[in-house]
């Protein structure tokens, strides 16, 4: 995309009622702070209690290092700092394309209107199978996000465990087909010289089981509440976690998936998002366990992949992509 631009380009420019405009949005203090450090019983219920209301928290004290959390940014900043020939070849505006994908906006060849995002989408998990697509320069690429994405994978799968206990579901229900994938975005966010006109991401929910998202310390992100956007500021070296759809799903609606938006800065901003997501295969359904004749099931069993397809182009639509998956639907 356009780095530095001093007036925003025309195909940027939201209608006048999809823009967040000069509206002042309060920083949220409610968004519960999670202590991943606490006693276990204490923990699991903060997390389900926060995954209900808000289908966010941010977390502390998570084990991966602050050296960690702040590398990532710094290379992943210095990728987006490359001369373009050096990052062209990743570059792909082929929203099937599920490699390692350098990609500006969410689907630039048909959306009408542009968001003010680049992004660098890449899968790890497994590492191994993964890592070779990546980008070999900056020279610490691979290693830092290697390092990176193993852990974060690992405290993604850890807080699923803490929420597959609260929810009381049998032990392991979140292991295997669940959460075998673990994409990352890189996302970054240049400065905008009239963030009024534009947004980063549009509204949405986030389409997999689990995002743990770092957000570094430029603010941008933003979550509906009781239908009014609050801001997620910036927390030091915390992570910002949120319910997916799918999870919401299986929980049969007890805990939400919010939609969330991205708005521009006059700074740049760079966040690296993680998703433990569902493999394609997979069938969702709510929990057997957690539906009886008095909570009936509120969804259709579906397969994941089936999913991913309706998801983008309701998205495009501004359809609720959930919507069609509701039994009487
Ligand atoms: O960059 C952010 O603050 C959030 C990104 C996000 O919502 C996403 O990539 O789905
Ligand atoms: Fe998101």
């Amino acid at each position: 995309m356009c780095s530095i631009q001093s007036v925003v380009p025309e195909s940027y420019i939201l209608p006048p009622e999809r823009r967040p405009g000069q509206h002042v949005v309060p920083p949220c203090n409610t968004i519960p702070v999670i202590d991943l450090d606490g006693n276990r019983n204490e923990l699991i219920q903060e997390i389900i209690k926060a995954s209900q209301e808000y289908g966010f928290f941010q977390l502390r004290n998570h084990g991966v290092s602050e050296e960690l959390m702040k590398d990532v940014l710094v290379v992943a900043k210095e990728f987006f700092d490359l001369p373009v020939e050096e990052k062209q070849r990743f570059y792909s505006e082929d929203p099937h394309n599920e490699g390692c994908r350098l990609k500006t906006s969410i689907d630039f060849v048909n959306e009408k209107v542009h968001f003010w995002r680049d992004s660098l989408r890449q899968n790890c998990h497994p590492l191994e199978e993964h890592i070779q697509q990546w980008p070999e320069n900056p020279a610490r690429y691979r290693e830092v996000f290697g390092l990176y994405s193993v852990e974060v994978r690992n405290l993604g799968l850890r807080i699923l465990d803490l929420i597959c206990e609260g929810l009381g579901l049998e032990t392991g229900y979140f292991e295997g087909g669940l959460s075998q994938g673990h994409m990352m975005s890189l996302n970054h966010y240049p400065p905008c010289s009239d963030p009024t006109l534009v947004l980063g991401l549009p509204k949405h929910g986030d389409p997999f089981t689990l995002t743990l998202l770092n957000q570094g310390d430029v603010p941008g992100l933003q979550v509906l509440k009781d239908e009014q956007w609050v801001a997620v500021d910036p927390l030091p070296n915390a992570f910002v976690v949120n319910i997916n759809h799918m999870l919401q799903i299986i929980s049969n609606g007890k805990l939400k998936s919010a939609y969330h938006r991205v708005v521009a800065s006059n700074v740049a901003r760079m966040t690296i998002v993680s998703f433990i997501r569902p493999s394609m295969d997979v069938l969702i359904e709510p929990a057997k366990s957690l539906v009886s004749e008095s909570n009936p099931p509120l969804y259709k069993c579906f397969r994941f992949r089936d999913f991913s397809r309706t998801y983008i182009t309701d998205t495009h639509e501004g359809k609720d992509p959930l919507e069609h998956l509701m039994i009487g639907s």
